[in-house]
């Protein structure tokens, strides 16, 4: 089976400044949530600004669904199967949750489709279902997020792009946009995840890439990255939990570039 998007030996920058991806490869299979970590400034969200087509490789190739769309701006990535939900808060204050989430769904021409797009996330998101017909900007950060996870699944895409999702929320409100981070995928929705947040978001992720001088310096099974004890230095924030007696971290089996 195609993977949902593969993004193939990327090089990528802003304006004529140096690049900023070196030769990036990441795919994301059906079914699964890919997490990126690593540094401030290796590129995270710039990986997810080029597989949303917001920005335009210099070289390398794009595939969604095993189709090329290399060079699509955002509108056609958008039609392709591919939703960016953005850094920081995007829903509109003024406008109801359901107005909101509706805007998700305004390129839908049939209404039965709308309806059954909006009934699925009302479900999928029980927060948005109760606070339907609330004014966004009364929503709690946490909440706030749902309704952007909901608007991004309302074209019910391949891949979901999560540009740092727990950004300025408290640890229980973190705890439970990765919760619905979870049902996405479950629902069907493959995900591709950047967070500063990098044991949480592990924690949560199937695969963990870590970035480093623009390209992925190793990846592998999310717990298998979280146990590796050099990898928890350099770019997890400090050590893994010492392994207990009777077990604990199992050795790493994650791959290098080339290895
Ligand atoms: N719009 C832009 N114009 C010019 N340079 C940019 C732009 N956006 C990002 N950069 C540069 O690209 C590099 C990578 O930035 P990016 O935001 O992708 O990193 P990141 O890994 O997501 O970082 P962080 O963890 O701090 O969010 C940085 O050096 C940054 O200054």
């Amino acid at each position: 089976m195609a993977s949902e998007i593969e993004l193939v030996d990327i090089q990528a920058g802003y304006g004529r400044a140096a690049p900023v991806l070196r030769g990036l490869s990441v795919s994301v299979e059906p079914g699964t949530i890919v997490c990126l970590v690593g540094p401030n400034g290796a590129g995270k969200s710039t990986v997810l600004k080029v597989a949303s087509g917001l920005l335009k490789p210099r070289s390398g190739r794009i595939l969604v669904g095993g189709v090329d769309v290399t060079g699509q701006g955002p509108q056609q990535m958008l039609a392709a199967g591919v939703a960016h939900v953005l850094q920081g808060h995007s829903v509109f204050r003024e406008m109801t949750v359901a107005e909101n989430v509706l805007l998700g769904g305004y390129t839908i021409r049939d209404k039965a489709v709308v309806a059954e797009r909006t009934a699925f996330v009302r479900d999928l998101f029980p927060v948005v279902a109760d606070r339907w017909r609330t004014l966004a900007g009364l929503l709690s950060g946490g909440q706030q997020k749902q309704v952007e996870f909901a608007r991004s699944l309302m074209v019910d895409p391949k891949v979901v792009l999560l540009d740092e999702p727990s950004m300025g929320l408290d640890p229980k409100a973190t705890s439970t946009v990765f919760e619905q981070v979870v049902r996405m995928r479950d629902a069907g929705t493959a995900v591709l995840l950047v967070e500063q947040n990098a044991r949480r978001a592990l924690q949560t992720a199937d695969l963990g890439c870590v970035l480093d001088l623009g390209r992925v310096h190793i990846s592998g099974p999310a717990a298998q990255l979280l146990a590796d004890p050099q990898l928890g230095e350099l770019y997890l924030g400090g050590r893994p939990a010492e392994p207990t007696a009777t077990g604990g971290a199992a050795a790493p089996d994650v791959a290098t570039p080339g290895g």
